[in-house]
């Protein structure tokens, strides 16, 4: 698999807990949109956001997508990455797009036990549970359209590589 993997998914399915996985099981390269911007400005999500405000931030993210596409790598992408038409082009031309699946109470629940604030800060101001129902139904056709394969991420990490493993299989097969 040389074509860059991109795993797309909102905030807590598991997109960079698995990316590192499924990196280690291809024996590819691994880098996290997120982290790439934390390291490349020193900055976190939330101080962006404050500095920049949340356009800012889409921006610096977009940029991000383009810097850190290469072959033989597996990309998390941040949770809204998929709200510009043009990322969701860019991924679906440079490579193979996952959409990581989960419903709403699975997410809540996986990020009230691991907040981290500082690169999760509020995006409508509401309670997180509130905020993922409204999120998800914002941005659910969003993902499916970027999304070369759906995979269900309520499962084990190592049974979500397995399935991620199983559909680049099909798909390079067919
Ligand atoms: N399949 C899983 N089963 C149980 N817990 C999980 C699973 N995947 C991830 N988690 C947990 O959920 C939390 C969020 O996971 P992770 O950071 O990988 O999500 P993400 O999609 O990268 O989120 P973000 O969009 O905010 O970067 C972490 O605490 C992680 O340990
Ligand atoms: O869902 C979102 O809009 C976000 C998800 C995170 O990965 C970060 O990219 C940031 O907190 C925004
Ligand atoms: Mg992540």
């Amino acid at each position: 698999m040389t074509q860059p993997i991109y795993l797309v998914g909102a905030r807590g399915c598991g997109k960079t807990t698995v990316g590192v996985a499924l990196a280690q099981a291809l024996g590819c390269n691994f880098v996290d949109t997120d982290h790439y911007l934390l390291t490349t400005t020193k900055m976190s999500v939330a101080d962006i956001v404050a500095q920049e405000g949340w356009d800012g931030f889409r921006r610096r993210e977009s940029g991000a997508l383009q810097s850190v596409t290469a072959p033989g790598t597996v990309i998390a992408t941040g949770g809204g990455m998929v709200l510009a038409e043009s990322n969701r082009q860019f991924m679906r031309e440079h490579g193979v797009v996952i959409y990581l699946r989960a419903p709403a109470q699975i997410l809540a629940s996986r990020l009230e036990a691991f907040p981290e604030e500082g690169q999760r800060p509020t995006l409508t101001g509401r309670p997180i549970t509130d905020e993922i129902v409204e999120v998800l139904a914002a941005r659910e056709a969003l993902y499916n359209q970027a999304a070369h394969h759906v995979v269900d991420a309520t499962r084990s990490p190592e049974e979500i590589v397995a399935a991620v493993l199983a559909a680049l299989h099909t798909a390079h097969a067919s």
